[in-house]
């Protein structure tokens, strides 16, 4: 029997559902998918081979869940609480589900981000069970044969990354896995896609930090990454590999650098259902913002001069986000770029200097800078802030602390409610802290930041501090796009995902500019059932039970098929 079928989820006599495991006694206590614990019953202990095996007393999943909290508010670092939780994911999975469901907002920052970011550093010397699936130079010529080991049968979903850039944190190597397992981990809690159907990947290319190729406890493979037709080669084997043994499978692209990050999305779009989260999804997200900071003010997305200080992944999918949402208002393709200006490390991007080729359409043309005053080559932050009139800012640079005092106080020459958005990650790497940015600003400028970050008292009001984090954007996006079988991620339906959100954050949560993270477990369905809608609407949807539904058809679709962590009866498996 393939690994892959160690259980069956079947129907009784009444039409209830109950799990049919194929594996029984000790080791069905080790498997996370089938693990109950002590809350197996005592039918189920004497039916499965278990008595004996646990302690007298059968809980329940409330009971087990209040042990584990327990146990969890005793511990005082984050990075230890991570390793607990990950943990208990790797013992039980449906608990692990329910206690992260209960306390969402609290246990997030843990799993993800800031957190993760620790535990991608340190992924080789906290490792402890294997999850997920590594794609390596020392197996990628047998790739399909490794991937056959993976012991699911149906994967829906998969979030695969070369660790290249890792959030605001660089190359990271074998760590990235970490990531890809936390992005997952969300998909399941608030995107409502069942652990079953997830598989994290590490494409594990090397890596160029000599620390980590000198680190005796590294866990990667010891080389400098693979670059230019090997390293594609690598994905392309990886990309046929999933295509064939999961067809129906998303990929989701996360945390590539800079012109990779680019070239992968374009090269397997149109191959495989697939969408890269740190262009599309925090694009998505930055637009939904940045409309509701719109609406808070009073004034119109096409009137705001955008500083978008970055020129990665995110700062490139921001611009191009924030150029679409202009369109949408009315404005050319030429009038809304010259109203987003992008910096790198070097400057102002303008036409004729010397830059990567994906960074040239967000270029401003040289016309523009006549009547500009600044010192260096180029316009500097500061520089283009005080000449474009900027009024909204957003930070995707990874460069901690970057929104200096002299930042924000020129913003605030500009117009009476800046936007400012310090959206890098994880904390460290925050653009500025938002208590900072609220004080510099007198209390006007509107902030969210890409971590989460307490809300901030000024002058007797409490301000609170939007996570404009694509987490409000990719589980809906991912749910969406794999409920509706569709062919491709389009820019359609990434599009519609932040104009979902937006709609959304303004009908129930109309003072803020995101909803609070709390609320992700609505959002994400809301999201789900718009993306459905745009691929309906866009041809792509290929799904033959939702052809023709509405949206409130479409959104009760999407709810009755939500994975919500609750333990099924078991039986065992007829002896034939
Ligand atoms: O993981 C996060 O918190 C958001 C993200 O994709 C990144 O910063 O790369
Ligand atoms: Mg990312």
């Amino acid at each position: 029997m393939p690994v892959s079928r160690y259980y069956d989820v079947k129907r009784d006599e009444k039409g209830e559902r109950y799990l049919e495991p194929y594996v029984t006694g000790f080791l069905l206590l080790r498997l996370p998918l089938l693990n109950k614990g002590t809350a197996f019953t005592e039918e189920e202990r004497r039916a499965l081979g278990l008595e004996g095996l646990l302690p007298p007393h059968v809980n329940t999943l409330e009971e087990q869940k209040e042990r584990v909290y327990r146990r969890y508010r005793l511990i005082a670092s984050p990075l230890e609480k991570h390793i607990y939780l990950r943990h208990l994911q790797d013992r039980n999975e449906v608990l692990f589900y329910a206690l992260l469901v209960d306390h969402l907002e609290e246990m997030l920052p843990i799993l993800y981000t800031p957190t993760v970011g620790e535990a991608v550093r340190e992924f080789s010397h906290i490792y402890r069970y294997p999850r997920g699936f590594t794609a390596s130079t020392r197996n990628i010529d047998r790739v399909e044969e490794a991937l056959a080991n993976v012991p699911l049968e149906e994967v829906r979903l998969i979030v695969a990354t070369d660790s290249s850039a890792i959030l605001g944190i660089g190359d990271q190597g074998y760590g990235g896995m970490a990531i890809a397992i936390g992005k997952l981990t969300l998909y399941t809690a608030v995107g409502g896609v069942g652990p079953d159907k997830t598989l994290p990947v590490e494409l594990d290319v090397g890596t160029d930090r000599e620390d980590l190729l000198n680190d005796p406890l590294y866990l990667g493979v010891r080389h400098k990454r693979l670059r230019g037709e090997a390293y594609y080669q690598f994905l392309d084997r990886f990309v046929e590999a999933v295509r064939k043994r999961y067809p129906k499978a998303l990929i989701q692209w996360e945390d590539f650098a800079k012109e990779a990050a680019f070239a992968v999305l374009e090269r397997y779009r149109k191959v495989v259902p697939s969408f890269n989260d740190d262009i599309q999804g925090t694009g998505a997200v930055a637009l939904a913002g940045v409309l509701s900071a719109c609406r808070l003010k009073g004034e119109r997305l096409s009137e705001q001069v955008v500083v978008v200080y970055g020129a990665g992944a995110g700062g490139i999918g921001v611009a191009w986000a924030l150029v679409e949402g202009m369109k949408r208002e009315g404005l050319s393709e030429e009038e809304a770029k010259a109203r987003v200006l992008v910096l790198d490390s070097r400057g102002l991007l303008v036409e004729g200097r010397n830059m990567e080729a994906y960074k040239r359409p967000f270029a401003q043309r040289r016309e523009r800078l006549r009547d500009w005053r600044f010192s260096g080559e180029y316009p500097n932050l500061l520089e283009t802030i005080q000449n474009a009139r900027a009024t909204v800012l957003l930070g995707l640079s990874g460069q901690g602390g970057s929104f200096t005092e002299p930042v924000a106080r020129a913003m605030l020459e500009n117009t009476p409610r800046p936007v400012i958005f310090p959206l890098s990650n994880p904390t460290s790497a925050s653009e500025a802290l938002p208590d900072d940015l609220i004080y510099w600003t007198e209390g006007r400028a509107l902030v969210a930041a890409g971590s989460p970050f307490p809300p901030v008292g000024y002058k007797g009001r409490t301000i609170p501090v939007g996570q404009g984090n694509n987490a409000f954007i990719f589980p809906g996006l991912g749910l969406g796009a794999v409920l509706a079988r569709a062919r491709e991620v389009t820019d359609g339906m990434v599009l519609e995902a932040a104009y979902a959100l937006y709609d959304l954050t303004q009908e129930r949560f109309p003072d803020l500019l995101y909803p609070p993270v709390r609320h992700l477990r609505e959002v994400s369905p809301y999201v789900a059932a718009r993306v459905m809608k745009k691929a309906l609407e866009e041809g792509v949807a290929e799904e033959e039970r939702i052809q023709g539904l509405s949206f409130p058809e479409l959104y009760a679709f999407v709810r009755s098929r939500f994975w919500e962590p609750r333990y099924l009866p078991y039986r065992p498996a007829p002896v034939i």
